[in-house]
């Protein structure tokens, strides 16, 4: 039992990611219903196999009292803003002045939603916290495993693995909450963000499960051994992964580019997408030259989040 229940974990975890993350699965609803339901009758006839990196555990456990706390092997720091090109050109000519060359970017959507670090010990998932005060969050581990995006298993295990990204509520998900609450007399969430932020730190995941959540993984934070040496690198590392990674980063020779980029996104363009984007980040690529800028005691020196005008 215990062999079986390991391989289904694996396929049904492999099926996932097909589904959710590549929308591409290559076997039916009933061929998936058909493995789930027997690993879930394995888990009935033999409790003392489930493990909480199970599948099974999407659906979320019984609530807890409160949150433990997790600290942070980095302070997870928040972006300077820019809200003008002449922000950014002022932005690229600091870095250039500190790194003494030329400098290349990568500009990312700036997901509107909330920060999570993931860490993944021998390439299963085991600790998801929020940003918290930058220093310590709230480990929210149960509740992010019910986004069904996010892997529960790296594709490529490696000893230890501590990502970041941003969790969010999709517009369509966002709208079909509101409407319920307002059936049920309760109060509506202003904005996705706001909805994203109540539903992951629910302290039931029943209900965390209930709300569909989307995840874009951004930055390798700490990898065990070898790892990218660009932030272009670390995105498709991240994919290769497992992870869902935003598709519209593009790489930058130099901050015009970067400008010409930023007047791509329309308020169409950005009306178009799924989820909410409040801005683009700017990064310099070379992760070298990220670590030698380092950061002030509230920002990172290398990016900057360029603001869309409200
Ligand atoms: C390096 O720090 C960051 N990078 C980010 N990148 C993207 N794409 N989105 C964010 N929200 C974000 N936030 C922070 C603090």
């Amino acid at each position: 039992a215990e062999k079986r229940l390991k391989e289904l974990r694996k396929i049904i975890a492999e099926h996932d990611y097909r589904y959710f993350v590549l929308d591409a699965p290559i076997i039916t609803d009933q061929e998936y219903d058909a493995l789930m339901r027997e690993l879930l009758e394995l888990e009935r006839r033999f409790p003392e196999l489930v493990t909480p990196d199970s599948p099974s555990q999407r659906v979320g456990g019984a609530p807890r009292p409160e949150f433990a706390t997790v600290r942070h092997r980095q302070p997870l720091l928040s972006l300077s803003n820019a809200f003008s090109a002449d922000d950014v050109r002022e932005f690229d000519r600091r870095v250039r002045e500190l790194a003494g060359r030329p400098v290349d970017y990568i500009v990312e959507p700036k997901i509107d939603g909330l920060s999570v670090a993931l860490t993944y010990v021998d390439g299963v998932f085991t600790t998801g916290a929020t940003r918290g005060d930058g220093e310590v969050g709230e480990d929210v581990t149960a509740n992010l495993r019910t986004i069904k995006v996010l892997p529960l298993y790296l594709r490529q295990p490696v000893s230890r693995l501590e990502v970041r990204g941003e969790a969010y509520m999709p517009k369509v998900a966002f709208a079909r909450l509101n409407e319920a609450r307002e059936e049920a007399g309760e109060p509506i969430f202003a904005n996705p963000r706001n909805a994203a932020a109540g539903s992951l730190r629910q302290l039931d995941p029943r209900v965390t499960a209930s709300r569909t959540l989307g995840l874009f993984v951004y930055q390798v934070l700490y990898i065990e051994g070898p790892g990218p040496s660009t932030q272009a690198e670390a995105l498709e590392y991240l994919e290769a992964q497992g992870f869902p990674v935003n598709p519209y980063r593009r790489h930058c020779h130099n901050i015009e580019e970067v400008l010409e980029v930023i007047s791509e996104w329309t308020p169409e363009k950005r009306a178009a997408l799924p989820y909410e984007i409040d801005g683009l980040v700017i990064k310099v690529n070379d992760l070298a030259l990220q670590r030698a800028l380092g950061a002030t005691a509230k920002s990172p020196r290398w990016a900057i989040a360029y603001k869309f005008p409200a």
